[in-house]
């Protein structure tokens, strides 16, 4: 039984029938370059059954290390970005909670992330929080020379070092990167540090269910096999070449013919704060797969009900170029009742018979019966319940779905040329060594810019 139920109720008044038939051809086009490896970037979609192939030892490495850290530490710090920091964030978050290290007890190892930005406020601020916890570092880095990951792993090695000296510094690092290629891979060998392999025909962005989420997940407690097994199941589903059958081909069609009408961005919202992270994932998903040669969806978020009193009023009756795709969980963890009380001083008692959850599901329908009718096509994900096999299944419906998109866009769904552009901005402006001929360009244009 699938976990998740695709709904285009929504789309009725947007999209007709002949619409999807007209497309048909060009989805099969693109589930054949798929399936046969030969569409732009074939080389990096190991993803697509990497579940079902999962490297036994591999699971069994990655549970012995995230064993290793509970023992050693109380405090896991994450290094990494973009595809080497979301999915973990997001499916901790999913599964455990946004609380998860205030909940944590005195058993469980908090896990904090850092190298995702550049900020030395929050550096400091992260460096307070741990305080004098032992803590251990995963860095992770498929190409093992990000700046952001790499300084990162800088400052904490050197308050490692400061703490336990060199030899315990290393004792207390794991290195996931590339299996051959990179700094990071290159400093692993020499200092010898615990480690493990992110796939060369896995991109980032497609990465969560590697050695690269599944590490920092496993240290949290979460049931990796579980995960593994939700996405293994998610292969037959998502693989599937009837329309009919296969909801990953239908959102992905959805979203080709709402674009061709001029729908050019998509919000991805919940009703759940566990999934704010989820939505974040879902935009490097999205945006470094379908945004290049000046087309694609541009991918934006929304979490409700707090954001319908921030732009709901822009989503209601601003620009309509904007489609809606929720993603709804049908069994909530815990639900409360709406506490009974002696009349009606706050005018809620005509809510005392209901839980809030039952508020929150009632309020996501009429919202969504509100922005169709402000004209904005919806679409549901229904997600059975927060937990691991749901979330795997999840995880590959988008990714298949995105893959689908980008072969209709004709483009490679897998690179993401332009991430140079603001690196070499930046490295020329830093004085790296190799981008000398770049330095005094960059320098001149910014000479006036506060002038
Ligand atoms: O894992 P890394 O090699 O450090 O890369 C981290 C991230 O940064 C890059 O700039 C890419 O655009 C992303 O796709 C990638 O996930």
């Amino acid at each position: 039984m699938n976990a998740i139920q695709f709904d285009s109720f929504g789309l009725r008044s947007f999209i007709k029938e002949h619409e999807y038939e007209e497309l048909a051809p060009q989805l099969k086009v693109a589930q054949t370059l798929l399936k046969e490896k030969s569409g732009a970037g074939a080389a990096y979609t190991d993803w697509i059954d990497w579940a079902s192939n999962f490297d036994g030892k591999c699971l069994a490495k990655i549970k012995q290390l995230a064993k290793k850290v509970q023992q050693q530490s109380r405090v896991l710090v994450v290094i990494g970005i973009g595809g080497s920091y979301l999915g973990a964030k997001m499916a901790l978050d999913f599964l455990k909670s946004p609380w998860y290290n205030d909940l944590a007890d005195d058993q469980e190892t908090k896990v904090y992330f850092a190298g995702n930005q550049l900020s030395a406020m929050a550096l400091n601020q992260l460096l307070q929080v741990i305080g004098d916890q032992d803590f251990s570092v995963n860095v992770i880095s498929k190409s093992g020379q990000t700046t952001e990951a790499a300084l990162a792993f800088r400052f904490f090695k050197d308050e490692l070092m400061k703490r336990y000296g060199q030899d315990g510094a290393a004792k207390r690092i794991i290195a996931t990167t590339d299996a051959s290629q990179g700094t990071l891979r290159q400093e692993t060998k020499a200092a010898s540090y615990d480690n493990l392999v992110v796939p060369s025909g896995i991109g980032g962005r497609f990465s969560v269910l590697t050695a690269v989420g599944l590490l920092p997940l496993a240290v949290a407690g979460v049931a990796i096999d579980e995960l593994l097994e939700g996405a293994a199941q998610a292969e037959k589903t998502y693989q599937k070449e009837s329309f009919t059958d296969n909801p990953a081909l239908q959102y992905a069609a959805s979203r080709r013919i709402l674009y061709d009408k001029g729908y050019t961005t998509e919000i991805l919202a919940n009703w759940e704060p566990s999934l704010q992270y989820f939505s974040e994932w879902w935009k490097q998903l999205m945006g470094e797969s379908e945004g290049k040669n000046r087309k694609g969806i541009y991918p934006s978020s929304a979490n409700y009900s707090t954001d319908l009193h921030s732009f709901g009023q822009y989503i209601q009756e601003g620009r309509r170029d904007l489609f809606e795709t929720v993603v709804r969980v049908d069994q909530i963890e815990s639900d409360l009742a709406i506490p009974k009380m002696v009349g009606d001083g706050d005018g809620l008692a005509y809510l005392e018979e209901k839980t809030l959850e039952e508020v929150n599901q009632t309020a996501a329908d009429g919202v969504a019966l509100a922005h169709i009718d402000g004209g904005v096509p919806n679409m549901a994900v229904y997600v059975a319940k927060q937990d691991e096999k749901s979330l795997g299944e999840l995880i590959y419906f988008f990714e298949m779905a995105v893959a689908i998109s980008g072969y209709l866009f004709a483009i490679n769904p897998f690179n993401q040329p332009g991430v140079e552009a603001y690196k070499t901005a930046m490295f020329a402006l830093l004085g790296k060594p190799g981008y000398e001929d770049e330095t005094e360009k960059y320098r001149a244009r910014l000479r006036h810019k506060r002038e």
